[in-house]
């Protein structure tokens, strides 16, 4: 029965810290940026923009839509930590409670959902991103170190009798093709 963090070994030299739980009875392990990261403000003026032209059914331009759509993407904020556990466990990666409140930033997946076999997988090595979304009308400027999630480790359940899944995991963020 194994579980906890390592530091992936692209940022072995980062000087990082492992999550840790801030309180005795925490949850969640804090997850810290990696490095420093700006957040665009979703409201940059080319979305508002586009978002008028659309309004006012007048075709934007694609170079505005793709302007708009990268603004609009979710930011994937490196943590350079990889987290094992056992078998019918997953981490669950939370947004921090103040992120919406005091920073205007959300998670838009809601929550991360960490695999156990995401661990150490040959694309990434099981490098852990928070998604993020600066819904704020000023850019966020994180700096390195700053907690930006929080990760439990949760048991979940599979159906009864379920036939054996074969598939390995090869990455993240849409990379297991059926
Ligand atoms: O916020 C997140 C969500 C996911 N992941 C990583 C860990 C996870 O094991 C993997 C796959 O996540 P998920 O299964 O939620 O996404 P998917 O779209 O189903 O991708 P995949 O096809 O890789 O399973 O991506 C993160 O690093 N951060
Ligand atoms: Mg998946």
């Amino acid at each position: 029965m194994a579980r906890g963090f390592k530091i992936v070994s692209q940022y072995a030299q980062a000087g990082l810290h492992l999550p840790y739980r801030a309180t005795k009875q925490a949850a969640g392990y804090d997850f810290e940026a990696a490095e420093d990261f700006t957040l665009p403000s979703i409201w940059k003026l080319n979305f508002i923009k586009v978002l008028w032209q659309l309004h006012r059914s007048e075709t934007a331009s694609t170079t505005d839509l793709d302007a708009a759509a990268k603004v609009l993407k979710p930011w994937l904020v490196p943590t350079g930590i990889k987290a094992f556990m056992n078998d019918g466990e997953y981490l669950l990666l939370a947004n921090r409670s103040s992120n919406p409140l005091k920073r205007n930033l959300i998670l838009p997946n809601g929550i991360g959902v960490i695999d156990a076999d995401y661990y150490d997988n040959p694309k990434n090595e099981g490098a852990i991103f928070v998604q993020l979304i600066n819904m704020g009308i000023r850019d966020v400027h994180i700096k390195k170190g700053e907690r930006i999630a929080q990760g439990i480790f949760t048991p979940y359940l599979t159906v009864t009798d379920e036939e054996n899944v074969t598939t390995t995991r090869s990455g993240g963020f849409g990379s297991t093709n059926k």
